[in-house]
């Protein structure tokens, strides 16, 4: 289907931050998501950059109040493999033919990558309106998205890459960012420390952040 504008609309409403996951095992993703979910950020993206992620997907459905999907969505297999564990989002760092070809019969919505107004234009052309700025900072950063809402101002965008609590409120207050995206929320050191409560704390810093 074309971008199910409203169901992204309504996951993105949930949190100013999308936490961007890597997860080796199971049992620790479903921690880390407990921990971001109390901590009031309970839209997860699952990247699909480790052999254990599908699983962690699957396992952290089970987790009351989050709203999980996968990220690094490269393919159609992918893709397919995403949907059939459940994911209730798709994200992917660009956008190729092909990808959005499978898109096109995907059930759950697809956040698509652009990099430049090319190819948000491009995308704007198969029916998307919310997409994903990355890499968010060494692409040119807020002063950069902010140049694109003028030209393309029925686009909105979630920046990711290089993102921090410090940068994210220059983000958050564009009138084209609906939130924003990243990793600062689960250091490694914390994850390898088992350290939960940090997460947790990070999580709400985050959640704290004003709405765009
Ligand atoms: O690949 C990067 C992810 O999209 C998140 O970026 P980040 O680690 O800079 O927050
Ligand atoms: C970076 C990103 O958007 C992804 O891995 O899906």
């Amino acid at each position: 289907m074309t971008q199910d504008i409203d169901r992204l609309d309504a996951i993105v409403a949930m949190a100013p931050v999308i936490p961007v996951l890597l997860f080796d095992d199971p049992e620790s993703a479903v921690e880390i998501g407990r921990a971001l979910v109390r901590g009031g950020l309970p839209v997860l993206e699952i990247t699909l950059r480790t052999p254990a992620a599908l699983d962690c997907l699957t396992a952290c459905k089970a987790i009351e109040g989050a709203v999980v999907g996968a990220g690094t969505v490269l393919d159609i297999d992918q893709l397919t493999a995403a949907v059939a564990c459940g994911a209730e989002f798709l994200v992917s760092p660009g956008a190729s033919p092909k990808l959005i070809h499978a898109a096109e019969g995907s059930p759950v919505p697809l956040l698509p990558g652009v990099a430049t107004a090319g190819e948000a234009m491009t995308l704007a052309e198969h029916g998307y309106r919310r997409m994903k700025f990355f890499p968010a900072e060494p692409a040119g950063g807020a002063e950069y998205l902010k140049a694109l809402s003028s030209p393309l101002p029925h686009l909105r965008f979630c920046p990711t890459g290089g993102i921090t609590l410090e940068k994210a409120p220059k983000y958050l207050a564009l009138p084209n960012v609906m939130c924003v995206g990243g990793s600062w929320v689960v250091p490694a050191d914390a994850v390898k420390a088992r350290d939960w409560a940090r997460i947790e704390t990070l999580a709400r810093e985050a959640a704290a952040l004003a709405r765009p």
